[in-house]
């Protein structure tokens, strides 16, 4: 924990975003500005200390947390900047700003996800139009549902950067007494790794819901381990040890949790539901909907087997009913 002051800016209303600012807000020394997309939350969260449409038990302590409708207020004379929208939104906020909004500050990453239009990682997408610098850009990992954070159960975070010295400052402002937070050099192969486990997440969900039992998911994990290990040694080769928490324990987290959105998802299309309708039915943003169709477009570059994430894809973007697609699976897994 930290005992010096700093100032950091959340940027997004959701609920990982809601989590972080509990997090953040754990240390004395760190002032939040906590910038929300609607004008009426940011009005409540300032009159009743609570996000109205997020994690709504989370107190937000209004000594620590500053929340802001202007996202240039909310940015002014901050050093940390963490963005926490999904990734098929993280643009919307910076429209029309200039490029040089994150000038000298660390930007953090906290989206699982890739921009489905530009199939990007976000610290890509920062370093491209931001020109934010590699020591600048970092990435938040590891298995962390913002449900067991507002219950301020015990967490581990993996903070991601190319710059291992970054990555560790990022980690001393994510831990507090129920967070513990650790670095690492492996910023490419964390963001993927994460944007992956959601897709196996809801090939989970999708096997789950059409009946298929725990001894068929635990074959299903151990195959999406080789599954992201080939195609992490694609795109970005370099010795990881992928038993680590940010790689397995994601991958687990979201296969196994009874929050994950992804794994809801899944399992609301293998139990009958059209995709349309699945997304209807779900309040929040399952990342692996985008995700299954960019991680199939920069595969083709690559040409990795990946048999799950593909009958993900065959289901959610090319109508394959999920039954034959899973039939056709299993003849893949071992
Ligand atoms: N929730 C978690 O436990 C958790 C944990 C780790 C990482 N993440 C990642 O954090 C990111 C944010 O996810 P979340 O869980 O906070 O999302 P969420 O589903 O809880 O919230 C959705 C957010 O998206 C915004 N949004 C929805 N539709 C929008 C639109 N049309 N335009 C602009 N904004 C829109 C909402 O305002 C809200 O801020 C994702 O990449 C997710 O993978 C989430
Ligand atoms: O609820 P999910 O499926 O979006 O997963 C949330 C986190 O990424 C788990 O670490």
């Amino acid at each position: 924990m930290l005992s010096s002051s700093r100032k950091v800016t959340v940027i997004g209303g959701g609920s990982w975003a809601t989590a972080l600012v509990k997090i953040l807000a754990e240390n004395p020394g760190t002032k939040v500005n906590w910038w929300l997309r609607d004008k009426k939350d940011v009005e409540h969260i300032k009159r009743h200390h609570y996000n109205p449409s997020y994690l709504s038990d989370v107190y937000i302590n209004p000594k620590r947390v500053t929340p802001y409708e202007s996202l240039t207020s909310a940015l002014k004379g901050t050093e940390y900047v963490v963005l926490a929208i999904p990734a098929a939104f993280v643009k919307d906020p910076f429209s029309g700003i200039s490029g040089k909004i994150f000038e000298k500050k660390q930007v953090i990453s906290a989206v699982k996800g890739l921009l489905p239009d530009d199939h990007l990682l976000v610290t890509d997408w920062l370093a491209r139009d931001f020109s934010v610098s590699k020591e600048n850009l970092s990435a938040i990992g590891g298995p962390c549902h913002a449900e067991e954070v507002a219950l301020g159960k015990q967490s581990y975070l993996t903070i991601a950067s190319h710059s291992l010295e970054s990555a560790a400052k990022v980690a001393s402002i994510l831990t507090c007494r129920f967070v513990s937070a650790g670095a690492s050099d492996d910023l490419y192969g964390v963001e993927y790794a994460a944007v992956m486990k959601n897709i196996i997440a809801m090939a989970c969900g999708i096997t789950h819901g059409l009946g298929y039992g725990d001894n068929f998911q635990a074959v299903l994990v151990s195959n999406a381990m080789s599954e992201i290990e080939h195609f992490l040694n694609a795109v970005d080769p370099r010795p990881r040890q992928l038993s680590a928490s940010a790689y397995l324990g994601d991958l687990l987290v979201t296969a196994y949790s009874q929050f994950s959105r992804n794994r809801l998802f899944g399992n609301m299309i293998g139990r009958g539901y059209s995709v349309a309708a699945a997304q209807l039915e779900m309040k929040m943003i399952a990342e692996g909907y985008y995700a299954a169709r960019s991680i199939h477009r920069i595969n083709l570059r690559h040409g990795v087997p990946m048999p799950i994430s593909e009958m993900v894809y065959q289901v959610i973007y090319e109508n394959v009913p999920p039954a034959t697609a899973v039939e056709a699976l299993k003849k893949a897994l071992h």
